[in-house]
Parts: C-alpha cells; structure tokens; sequence
C-alpha cells in the first residue's frame, strides 16, 4: 500500500453531456415526394414538365422558397408571389403525404438519448411543416429543440443558424456535432468549428471544399461514430 490515491479505488462516472444536431429533410426524414407533389401540381398548372424525384431531391436544402424558385427557374417559368404562397399552402395542407422516416430513426434517437447525447433539429425548412412532420412521425419528443430556417436571421449554411440552434437549447458550453445530408449542413458545422457527419442515405450532396468529419452510410450507424467524435469523458467523482 502506498498511500496514494489511484483510480483503483476512486469512483468514476461518465461525464456524457453532448449535443447530436440534426438535420431535417434527407437526414431524419425522406421528404422529397410529398414535396414534388406540391411543385409538380404548380408546375402543371403553369403548363410546365413536372419534377422527377432526383431533380427535385437535388434542388432541396435551402427551404421552400428557395426550392419553389428553383424548380421555376429549371423549367425556365416565373413564380409570381401568389403562386409561391399557393404552393406553400398546399404543401403544408398535408406535409406527412409521401413523408417517411428513414430506417432505424426512432431506436437510434433513443439509444443516442439513452448514452446521454441532448438532440436538436437544425432545418432550413419552415416551422410548420417541420413541427408537423416530426409529432406526425412521432419523433418530435427527443428533440430538446428544433431551429427552423424562417425563425432565424441567417440559415444554413450560416453558423449562425447553429449556434443559435445550441443557444435556445443551453447547449452553448456542450460540445456538439451536426449530421446532415447536405454541404449547407457540412459547412454551417466546420465555420462554427464543429465536427460534422455526412449522411450518406440522404439526398444531398457534399462538395470537395467542406470536408465532413466522417461519412456515415445507415442512421444506426450514428451512435458508434458520434462516440468517436466526441467521446464520453470519465469524470472522478472523488
Ligand atoms: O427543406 C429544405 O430545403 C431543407 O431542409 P433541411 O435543412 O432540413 O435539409
């Protein structure tokens, strides 16, 4: 026996307090054909080829407006305001059609919850359909917070949409990571300083200069690299 204090007989405990950001549309949920819906039945009216799934999955990750604008422009048609305020009304009449949750979502929000990871949502959608779409999927009871693009000043790529995100949680001081399947997710994250991972089952598309932390290919497979990223620190309780 030496007499000094060794972790043998100190007790420990997991300091788990972390921030997993998410993501809405691409990452979350696959939202895509209920929102091709609402563009093509606009499109159509103004006597315009309709959407395929890919070219309106490419279009999105910068809100409504900006996608409605520019499924417009890629049929070479304008979008008067009132048509802009049609297609939102529409869209939002039913934002649950042709809206699923990706494989696994719920068990890996409550492992994730269970390992002491706080979730947030951090969308460039608007509130309404977000907060429509995560109490109709039944996930929006893990989220502590849910930061949507029309109650910002700046959205994503913007880090202001992320810190604010952290801020209306009281997560400033945790540190945190950001998961989305889009560059405006992956570069919010890396001008805030934050680890970030591409959501490989997604529809978007990262680009060479915002280089994610990690690539994840299955939602389940978040909470093994989250770990690595920011790992739980052992905390003396001595
Ligand atoms: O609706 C969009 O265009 C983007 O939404 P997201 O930020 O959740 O991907």
């Amino acid at each position: 026996m030496t007499g000094r204090s060794t972790d043998a007989n100190k007790a420990f405990t997991l300091d788990t307090d972390r921030v997993a950001v998410f993501d809405l549309d691409g990452t979350l949920v696959d939202s895509v054909d209920g929102i091709a819906v609402a563009i093509n039945r606009l499109l159509r009216a103004k006597k315009a080829l309709p959407l395929q799934r890919e070219e309106a999955s490419a279009l999105l990750g910068h809100g409504l407006d900006a996608f409605a604008k520019a499924a417009c422009e890629s049929r070479g048609v304008t979008l008067t305001d009132d048509e802009l305020w049609r297609f939102h009304h529409d869209y939002l009449s039913n934002p649950l059609i042709g809206t699923k949750l990706y494989p696994r979502v719920p068990a890996t929000l409550s492992l994730l919850a269970q390992k002491g990871w706080r979730l947030a949502v951090c969308t460039n959608k608007s509130e309404a359909p977000a907060i429509a779409i995560l109490n109709g999927l039944a996930i929006f009871d893990y989220f502590d917070v849910i930061c949507c693009g029309d109650t910002v000043e700046q959205q994503k790529p913007h880090p202001g949409h992320l810190s604010e995100t952290l801020q209306r949680g009281g997560f400033r001081h945790l540190p945190a990571v950001m998961i989305g399947d889009h560059a405006v997710d992956v570069a919010a994250a890396s001008a805030s300083g934050m680890a970030s991972v591409f959501a490989g089952w997604g529809y978007g598309h990262t680009e060479p200069a915002f280089r994610p932390s990690a690539v994840a290919s299955s939602f389940e497979d978040l909470p093994g690299i989250l770990e690595s990223l920011i790992p739980a620190r052992s905390r003396s309780l001595a």
